[in-house]
């Protein structure tokens, strides 16, 4: 069985290309772990995947452990007693911080050679390595949410995906001295549901309807819709100018009766934030836990975003709905 060590699973869907989900998927996260718990990202993107890009951790590369794949570390946790100590005292970075929960990640680029090596996979190869990411990687221990990051459509990697997660929900007990036996051991994640990400044109949101079909046939419940690069917030003054229009994934969301999380402006901070790092900040290495100072860091630069608190109020809402 996989995903011993992960207690809820959300699934990030679109049904169009470009809209916007590994940027959700990645403030989802951000801010889950803002909020104190630890979060992983698995990017089942296969053939074009980008968390490690928006990570900034590109060439790192997956380690093997005895008993599966070790997800790459993002950052690490800070508990609260730590995060108020007083300056001066020894320090890991943790004195300035407030209190978060740890960041995991893993995706097929961090398995392939380099960076620029083509996923050329027909459908059964595809599944075989989705059941791999379910069965094979060993999350760390109380990792509240794992959220998986889709390719857009409803494709092989997102039907082996739900196969997969159902397989485990509904696992059979073992006989063992003639006896069921449940290994209450190794529980069940429970697939919380999913959360997806349309932009407001009609253009989007028709696809999104498919994507919203797949979850009734797969019996996935939906989370919320997020309409993001809804409107442009000006830098300057705040001010947010339609410029896709606005209000169609609402719109699409109560027609299909579904719950409707809420909308997300473009911001050119996000933008910077992800793209703007200079090749030196890439490269900089943490020596503590070896991984860049620029992915370490994130979470931490991304309080400055202007996305940063809408999405602590998506998550937040996203948290009371899936429950403990
Ligand atoms: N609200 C936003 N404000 C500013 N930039 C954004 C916003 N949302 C997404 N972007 C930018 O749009 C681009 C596409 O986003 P992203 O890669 O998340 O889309 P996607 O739907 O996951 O794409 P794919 O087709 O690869 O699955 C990225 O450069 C990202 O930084």
């Amino acid at each position: 069985m996989g995903l011993e060590n992960v207690k809820h699973v959300v699934l990030v869907l679109s049904g169009k290309g470009g809209v916007g989900k590994s940027s959700v998927t990645l403030q989802l996260a951000l801010s889950l772990s803002q909020q104190g718990h630890n979060v992983g990202i698995l990017d089942i993107d296969l053939t074009g995947p980008s968390i490690p890009r928006l990570l900034n951790l590109e060439d790192k590369k997956v380690r093997q452990a005895p008993g599966g794949w070790l997800p790459v570390p993002v950052h690490s946790a800070i508990d609260p007693g730590q995060a108020s100590a007083p300056s001066g005292s020894p320090s890991n970075g943790a004195s300035q911080s407030s209190a978060r929960g740890s960041l995991h990640a893993l995706s097929l680029a961090f398995l392939l050679p380099s960076r620029d090596s083509a996923v050329i996979w027909r459908g059964p190869k595809k599944t075989a390595m989705i059941r791999q990411f379910v069965s094979d990687v060993l999350w760390p221990p109380n990792t509240e949410y794992l959220l998986i990051d889709t390719p857009p459509g409803t494709s092989d990697e997102h039907i082996a995906i739900v196969e997969e997660l159902h397989k485990l929900a509904t696992a059979m007990p073992t006989i063992q001295n003639g006896q069921p036996h449940l290994n209450i051991s190794t529980p069940a994640p429970s697939l919380a549901g999913a959360v997806v990400v349309t932009t407001p044109q009609a253009i989007s949101t028709s696809d999104v309807r498919k994507e919203l079909n797949f979850c009734v046939k797969t019996q996935v419940s939906v989370l919320g819709v997020i309409e993001n690069m809804s409107g442009y917030m000006c830098p300057c003054c705040g001010e947010i100018s339609n410029i896709f229009s606005k209000g169609g994934g609402e719109i699409m969301a109560q027609e299909c009766g579904v719950p409707y999380l809420g909308s997300v402006p473009i911001d050119t901070t996000f933008g910077e934030l992800v793209e703007g790092v200079k090749q030196a900040q890439r490269t900089a290495v943490d020596s503590e836990n070896s991984i860049p100072v620029a992915a370490t860091e994130l979470v931490e630069r991304y309080k400055d975003c202007g996305l940063c608190k809408i999405f602590n109020e998506y998550t937040s809402k996203l948290v009371s709905q899936i429950g403990s």
